[in-house]
C-alpha cells in the first residue's frame, strides 16, 4: 500500500474538521517557533566574531557586545519555547478533545450489531489511546515544521555563508538515506498498526477480567486469567518495541551519515586552516552550525517516524467515522399510532439472519392492541429478536413489521422507540444515585417518584439502604441485588408509561414471593396497554390473552394456555415438562 497516498484524505479530514479552527494559535504557535529556531543559526554565528575578534584578535571592547548579544539570543530563546510549547499543548488537548466528543458521537449513532462485532476494549482504546495519538502528532510535526525547520534554514545559512565546499562535503551522504528512511517509514507503520490493536487486547482482556471477576473467583480462574493477561501485555511490548526500533532507527542512520560528513569537513577545513587559507573563528562557527543542526535534523528524522505512528491511530479512527448506521429514521416519516389508539403489533413473513446464520424464517404473529401477548418456545428460537425488530435495533432482511398499522420503519426512531418500555433480564445500572438511575433524566416530580418506587416495590428495600433513593446503585448497579435492579427497571417502565410493554422474562431474578408482588404491579403496568412477554417459565403466562409457540425461527402453534394444552403440541410437551420438574 502507498502510505503517502492513502494519508491524504485522512489528513485533509484533520485539518477540515480539527485543526483548522485553531489556525491563530497554530500560526502564532509557529511564528514562535521560528522565533526559537533562528536563535540557533545567530548562535552559531556568534562564534565568529568570539574567536577571531575577542581570544584571536584580543579585542577587549568586544566582549560585553557579544555577551549581550548572547544573553538577548537565549532570553529570547526562553520565552518564543515557552509560549509555542503552551500553545501547541492547548491546540493538541483541544483537538484530542473534540475528537474524542465526536468519536463518541458518532459512536452513538452507530448500529447494535456494529457494537455486537467491535469488543469494548476496542472502542475504549479508540477513544482513548487513538485520539490522543492523534492529536499528539500535531505538536511534533508543528514543532518540526516550525522551529525544527527553521533552525535548519538558518544553520544551513551560516554553514553556506562561511564555505558553501564545507557543506556540501557534510552533507554528501544524505541522499543515501533516502531509501533506508523510506523503509523504516512502512516499517513503523506497519508495526505500530499492530502495536495499537495489542493495546484494543489488552483494554478488552481487562473489560472482560473485570467484569467477570464473580466467574474468574468461583472457577478459581485468577492463574489463567494471569497467564492470559501476561500474555497480551507481552503481546504488546513485543511489538511496540518493534514499533519504537523502527522510529530510531531514523535519527540513527541520520546520526551515522552526519558523523562521516563532519569527519569529511575535518579532515578537508583542517588541512585549509593549517595552510592559512581559513581562520579558527570561521571553523568553529561551521562547527558550531553543523553540530547544532544535528538536534533538529534528528528531531526530524523522528517525525516522520512518529508520523506514521500516529498515522496507524489516525486511520482506525478515520474508519470508524467512515462507519455509517444502516438503521436510520426515514426522510418522509408517516404518523405515529394516535395516542390511546390501537397499538397492535403485526409481524408478516419475517426473515431475519444474523449474517448466515437465519434466526427468523417467515415469521407470521400479530400481537392484539391492549392484550398480554406472550412468546414462548425453545431457546434461539428468535423471541428476543421480535423484541430487537419491534424497537429496530435490527432490522429484517424480508417481511414488514407494522405498530398500529404503520411499518416501524416508517416513523422516526426517537418517536418510534418512545412507543416502547422494554424490562428485559439485565436491567442495566449506571454509576448513579437510585434516584437517578429511576428518572434516567426526566424531570420527575417527588409525588409521581413516590408512586412508582412503591408500585416497582422498590419501597420495600429503600430502608435497607444507606441513604434512601439517593443512595448509590455502584458500577453498573453493583450496590444492588438482581431482584432489586430488575425492580428498578419495572419503575423505569411505569414511568416511562409508553403505550406498548415488552418484558423478557422480567421477574426471572426474584424469589417467589417478591415475584408474586411484582406480578402484581406488572400485572397493573400491563392494564390497557399492548403487551409482549418474554416467558420461559410457562406458570407466568398462563393467563396471557394469546400465547405464542416459536421455534426455529417460526409460529409453531399458537392459542390461550387450555386450547394449546389440548392440542397436546410442543407447548403442551414444554409445559408438562416444566410441571413435572418443578412439582
Ligand atoms: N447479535 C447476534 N449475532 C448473531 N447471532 C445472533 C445474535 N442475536 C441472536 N442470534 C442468534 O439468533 C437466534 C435467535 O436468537 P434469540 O436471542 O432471538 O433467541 P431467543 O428465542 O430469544 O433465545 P433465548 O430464549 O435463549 O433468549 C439464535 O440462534 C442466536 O444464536
Amino acid at each position: 500500500m502507498d502510505a503517502q497516498h492513502d494519508s491524504r484524505p485522512i489528513v485533509r479530514w484533520l485539518w477540515r474538521d480539527y485543526l483548522r479552527r485553531h489556525i491563530w494559535m497554530i500560526g502564532a504557535a509557529m511564528a514562535l517557533m521560528t522565533l526559537e529556531g533562528g536563535t540557533l543559526g545567530a548562535l552559531s554565528y556568534l562564534f565568529k566574531p568570539m574567536f577571531d575578534t575577542i581570544f584571536i584578535a584580543g579585542n577587549r571592547d568586544a566582549i560585553p557586545l557579544v555577551a549581550g548579544a548572547v544573553i538577548i539570543l537565549f532570553l529570547t530563546r526562553a520565552i518564543a519555547g515557552f509560549g509555542q510549547r503552551l500553545l501547541m499543548a492547548r491546540v493538541g488537548l483541544s483537538v484530542s478533545a473534540a475528537l474524542q466528543r465526536d468519536l463518541v458521537g458518532h459512536m452513538l449513532t452507530l448500529d447494535s450489531v456494529w457494537f455486537q462485532k467491535t469488543p469494548p476494549g476496542n472502542l475504549i482504546e479508540r477513544v482513548r489511546g487513538d485520539t490522543m495519538a492523534a492529536a499528539n502528532i500535531w505538536n511534533t510535526v508543528f514543532t518540526a515544521a516550525g522551529r525544527d525547520a527553521v533552525a535548519l534554514i538558518s544553520l544551513f545559512a551560516v554553514a553556506v555563508s562561511i564555505d558553501w565546499l564545507w557543506t556540501l562535503i557534510a552533507l554528501a551522504g544524505v541522499p543515501l538515506l533516502f531509501g533506508p528512511i523510506a523503509a523504516l517509514q512502512r516499517w513503523v507503520r506497519r508495526t505500530t498498526r499492530a502495536a495499537r490493536e495489542a493495546a484494543a487486547s489488552i483494554s478488552n482482556r481487562l473489560d472482560e477480567t473485570f467484569h467477570g471477576v464473580t466467574t474468574i473467583k468461583l472457577n478459581r480462574l485468577e492463574h489463567r486469567e494471569d497467564v492470559r493477561f501476561a500474555k497480551t501485555v507481552d503481546g504488546y511490548v513485543h511489538v511496540q518495541i518493534r514499533s519504537e526500533a523502527g522510529q530510531s532507527g531514523i535519527p540513527a542512520l541520520i546520526d551515522v551519515v552526519g558523523g562521516i560528513g563532519f569527519a569529511g569537513v575535518l579532515v578537508f577545513g583542517g588541512m585549509q586552516i593549517i595552510d592559512g587559507d581559513k581562520t579558527v573563528g570561521e571553523f568553529m562557527a561551521f562547527f558550531t552550525a553543523i553540530a547544532l543542526v544535528f538536534e533538529p535534523l534528528r528531531r526530524l528524522g523522528r517525525v516522520s517516524g512518529a508520523w506514521q505512528a500516529a498515522l496507524a491511530s489516525l486511520e482506525r479512527l478515520f474508519a470508524v467515522f467512515q462507519e455509517r448506521p444502516t438503521i436510520l429514521s426515514p426522510a418522509q416519516p408517516g404518523t405515529l399510532p394516535a395516542p390511546g389508539g390501537d397499538c397492535d403489533i403485526v409481524l408478516d413473513d419475517v426473515h431475519l439472519a444474523y449474517g448466515d446464520a437465519p434466526a427468523l424464517n417467515g415469521l407470521t404473529l400479530t400481537a392484539k392492541a391492549g392484550q398480554m401477548t406472550a412468546l414462548v418456545g425453545p431457546s434461539g428460537a428468535g423471541k428476543s429478536t421480535v423484541f430487537n425488530l419491534l424497537t429496530r435495533l435490527v432490522e429484517p432482511q424480508r417481511g414488514r413489521v407494522l405498530v398500529g398499522g404503520v411499518p416501524v420503519d416508517a416513523l422516526p426512531l426517537a418517536e418510534l422507540r418512545d412507543l416502547f418500555s422494554v424490562v428485559t433480564q439485565e436491567a442495566p445500572m449506571f454509576d448513579e444515585p437510585l434516584r437517578d438511575n429511576i428518572c434516567l433524566g426526566k424531570d420527575v416530580s417527588e409525588a409521581r417518584l413516590a408512586e412508582v418506587v412503591r408500585a416497582a416495590h422498590i419501597a420495600d428495600f429503600l430502608p435497607a439502604l444507606p441513604a434512601g433513593l439517593d443512595s448509590p446503585a455502584g458500577p453498573r448497579g453493583s450496590n444492588l441485588s438482581g431482584g432489586q435492579r430488575q425492580r428498578v427497571a419495572i419503575a423505569r417502565a411505569l414511568l416511562r408509561d409508553a403505550p406498548i410493554l415488552l418484558m423478557d422474562e422480567a421477574t426471572s431474578a426474584l424469589d417467589s414471593q417478591s415475584e408474586k408482588i411484582v406480578q402484581e404491579a406488572l400485572g397493573q403496568l400491563s392494564q390497557g396497554r399492548t403487551t409482549l412477554v418474554i416467558a420461559h417459565r410457562l406458570a407466568t403466562v398462563r393467563n396471557a390473552d394469546r400465547i405464542v409457540v416459536m421455534d426455529k425461527g417460526r409460529v409453531a402453534e399458537e392459542g390461550t394456555h387450555d386450547e394449546l394444552l389440548a392440542r397436546g403440541g410442543l407447548y403442551a410437551g414444554l409445559y408438562r415438562l416444566q410441571f413435572a420438574s418443578e412439582g
